[in-house]
């Protein structure tokens, strides 16, 4: 092994989000029970990528993977390309609905190579990780919670991404209504007009200030303080059915929005009882990560390799 890499595989468990969470657009997200789980090591030559559970048989298993390419830009920032790798991921996070399987994706790929560097740690604190990481999805409002786990607001200064974690009050329970299709962010990021009305910033600058404090003091807060007009309209086109199902559980008094930039559904009050969304919703309640991201050292065991086994409670 050359002395600028560790020997010996690493793992990472990466958890779910929900970003934006209504009006805190690219700023407010939420770690999820839910978790990717992958493994990396450094092989003799060339790239090989296994994929089990969500996104098997259609990701690409070469550099084109995005975990791969992300180690790739990690490597690079760290000053070198190791001979080869050997990549193993077990995907549980539905992808390309708005509950952070990119930057779990992403997340995974840095703090793995950064792990199989040599002396990683010392050359890539947290801070630069956030940096990285942001950079590489574009937007800091999912890897944020899913590095650092809990309710997080993020921020970009000239020097890249920051974020702090605020913890959240008793009470909150996240329930995901999740679809079958598909939406991609960079889709419905083109759906965004590049100025709003003043009075609409206003509004939701000042329901993401109680969004805050709802989550973090007064859920019974919840349903006011989610209240958006920065995205999820100019989205509704795009997703009628995610448009729909949020105004019906906000007319039953849920505070629900769209998750990320959808199509699932995120509440963070519990539906009514007995509230069917009927058969295209897969319907989750999931815990609050509070861990974020978690590296440890060795190959994915019998558990993490069961791809239905972490998170998924109805
Ligand atoms: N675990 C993964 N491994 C590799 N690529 C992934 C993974 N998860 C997501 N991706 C890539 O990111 C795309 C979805 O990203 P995005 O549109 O941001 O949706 P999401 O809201 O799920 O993050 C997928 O179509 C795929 O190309
Ligand atoms: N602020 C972003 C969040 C995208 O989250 P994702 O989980 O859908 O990738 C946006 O709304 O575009």
């Amino acid at each position: 092994m050359p002395k600028n890499f560790e020997a010996g595989p690493v793992r990472v468990r990466a958890p779910a989000t929900s970003a934006n969470l209504g009006p805190g657009f690219d700023a407010l997200g939420l770690a999820l029970g839910l978790y990717d789980d992958v493994s990396a090591e450094i092989a003799p030559s060339g790239v090989r990528v296994t994929v089990s559970g969500e996104g098997a048989g259609e990701l690409p298993t070469d550099d084109r993977h995005l975990v791969v390419r992300s180690m790739r830009a990690t490597f690079d920032r760290l000053g070198g390309q190791p001979s080869g790798l050997a990549v193993e991921c077990v995907n549980r996070i539905p992808q390309a609905r708005g509950l952070g399987s990119s930057s779990a994706a992403i997340v995974a790929g840095v703090l793995l190579a950064r792990a199989l560097t040599a002396h990683g740690e010392r050359r890539l604190d947290g801070a630069a990780v956030l940096r990285l990481a942001a950079e590489l999805e574009g937007h800091p409002d999912n890897v944020a919670p899913c590095l650092l786990g809990g309710f997080t607001i993020a921020w970009t200064e000239p020097s890249g991404a920051r974020a702090v974690t605020r913890p959240v009050a008793e009470g909150v329970r996240p329930t995901v209504f999740v679809p079958g299709g598909r939406g991609l962010t960079a889709v419905a990021r083109a759906a965004l007009p590049t100025a709003v009305p003043h009075g609409d910033a206003a509004l939701s600058a000042g329901r993401a200030a109680l969004l805050v404090h709802a989550l973090t003091a007064d859920p019974a807060l919840l349903l006011p303080a989610t209240l958006d007009r920065l995205h999820q309209d100019y989205r509704a086109d795009g997703m009628p059915e995610t448009a729909a199902l949020v105004s019906e559980l906000r007319e039953a008094g849920v505070a629900a929005v769209v998750s990320g930039a959808g199509p699932a559904v995120l509440a963070l009050s519990a539906p009514p009882e007995g509230f069917d969304a009927g058969r295209d919703w897969q319907v989750w309640r999931l815990p609050i990560d509070v861990s974020g991201a978690r590296v440890t050292r060795g190959r994915l065991g019998h558990a993490e390799r069961d791809p239905v086994a972490a998170g998924r409670k109805s």
